[in-house]
């Protein structure tokens, strides 16, 4: 078997070997609209092959950019399209592709990796961990009524009722950049966040909104007309109106659009997709126990290919010291850290020092958002704390103001 990088030539045997192991064809159901493969970067891309040339595996990369703590926008290579034909698997197929892709990142210099995992069990032993997680929240329109607010102080700037905005429905054929825009802003303030390349939206790669699907977007403007917010929705059978993704500038424009979908006629129940866990719309709502919690699942996987680089990158909001024994065993690299925290920024050195924490890089890559609590990892017996209070001083130090939150499907 040989595994080779791949050119725009290769983009249908590349397309076809991937359908194939998925058991989809292409256009099908899976499809969304047809036209994913329309994003892929195929100088980034890697084909095996076997020794008399039938192509058996696929594996892909993007570059974008995520936003870590501290609105700081690293690239960040996207993993994708990751296959094996059926009459080749668990022959270490996958096993050799990663290797190869990861070894090809650090040479593109990059270091940080994401992806979506479509089981859970495969990406692990590769150094990945989940990082991000999303779910789904449905309110019956009859118990969608906004609870009063209850502080008796002075309105702030964050106060929802303080500020005037509007709402205006378009279609999605007739958005033109909005969407583009609105979405680059939201995601550049937005933890876990990836960006979505120009020419995703240009040809429409991607799942709705992006994909040209048949939708309505509800355009929300702040008082100076500029956009800073929409819902991207349509109404299904039994009268739900399905939310694919609500971006917002801020709380109060996402109460603004979430007040508006759940205000629709005709409408029984309004499904929202993608909602951060502890997200506030609940709490907005009269009725806790009118929205309904599913679909709680991972979303973005990290792995971290250069630790002192991605640990000194993000923003942190805590002083203070941590040493960090870290294990990878995919790439057999064993070191420890001393991680130092003063004014919002890390150093990350080489140490001898006795470790606080024990853990495997792909639990650093779980906790690296601030997703993940360290001391959750450490009551699963994941992460070793070698003293008293190791996992809370690693919980302080990892916390993030903003719960990191993924929604972009690539
Ligand atoms: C980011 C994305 O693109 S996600 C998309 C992932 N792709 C798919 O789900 C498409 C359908 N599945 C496939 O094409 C293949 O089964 C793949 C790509 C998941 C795995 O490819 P393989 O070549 O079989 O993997 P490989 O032989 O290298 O397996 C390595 C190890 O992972 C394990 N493993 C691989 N896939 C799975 C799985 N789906 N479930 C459980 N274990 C798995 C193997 O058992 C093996 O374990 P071992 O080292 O203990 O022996």
């Amino acid at each position: 078997m040989e595994i080779r990088g791949t050119t725009g030539e290769d983009l249908e045997v590349f397309i076809n070997t991937m359908h194939t192991a998925f058991g989809q064809f292409p256009g099908g159901a899976a499809d969304s609209d047809g036209v994913w493969w329309a994003a892929l970067e195929m100088d980034r891309n890697l084909l095996a092959v076997t020794a008399d040339g039938r192509p058996i595996g696929t594996a892909g990369s993007y570059s974008f950019e995520l936003t870590l703590p501290g609105d700081i926008v690293v690239p960040a290579a996207g993993v994708t399209a990751v296959g094996v034909v059926p009459s080749h698997r668990r022959q270490g197929v996958l096993s050799a592709m990663m290797r190869h892709q990861l070894a090809d990142l650090r040479t593109r210099g990059e270091f940080i990796s994401v992806l979506l995992a479509t089981e859970a069990v495969i990406y692990r032993r590769f150094g990945y961990g989940p990082a991000t997680y999303t779910s789904r929240l449905t309110v019956p329109r009859h118990q969608g009524a906004f609870a009063a607010r209850r502080a008796r102080a002075a309105a702030t700037s964050l106060d929802t009722g303080s500020r005037t905005g509007s709402v205006e429905v378009l279609r999605r054929v007739d958005c033109g950049e909005i969407l583009e825009q609105v979405y680059d802003r939201y995601r550049r303030a937005q933890p876990g966040a990836l960006s979505r390349p120009h020419r995703w939206w240009t040809s429409g790669a991607g799942q709705p909104p992006i994909a040209p699907a048949a939708r309505y977007i509800a355009v929300h403007r702040n008082a100076d007309g500029v956009p800073d917010g929409y819902a991207s929705y349509s109404m299904g059978e039994g009268n739900t109106l399905t939310v694919d993704e609500t971006i917002a500038a801020d709380d109060a424009v996402f109460m603004a659009l979430a007040q508006f979908v759940l205000g629709h006629d005709l409408v029984k129940k309004v499904l929202f997709k993608q909602v951060p866990l502890g997200h506030p719309l609940r709490w907005q709502l009269a009725d806790y126990r009118a929205g309904e919690v599913s679909d709680d699942t991972d979303w973005l996987w990290v792995r971290l290919l250069d630790v002192p680089r991605a640990l000194t990158a993000r923003g942190w909001s805590t002083d203070g010291e941590l040493v960090l024994d870290v294990d990878d065993q995919f790439l057999g690299e064993h070191n420890r850290y001393l991680l130092t925290i003063r004014e919002g920024k890390a150093d990350c050195v080489p140490t001898d020092s006795a470790p606080d924490l024990s853990l495997d890089v792909s639990d650093l890559g779980s906790i690296y958002l601030g997703g993940t609590t360290p001391s959750t990892l450490v009551r699963a017996g994941h992460i070793a704390a070698h003293h008293q209070g190791a996992a809370a001083l690693a919980d302080a130090l990892f916390r993030t103001e903003r719960v990191p939150h993924c929604l972009h499907w690539f």
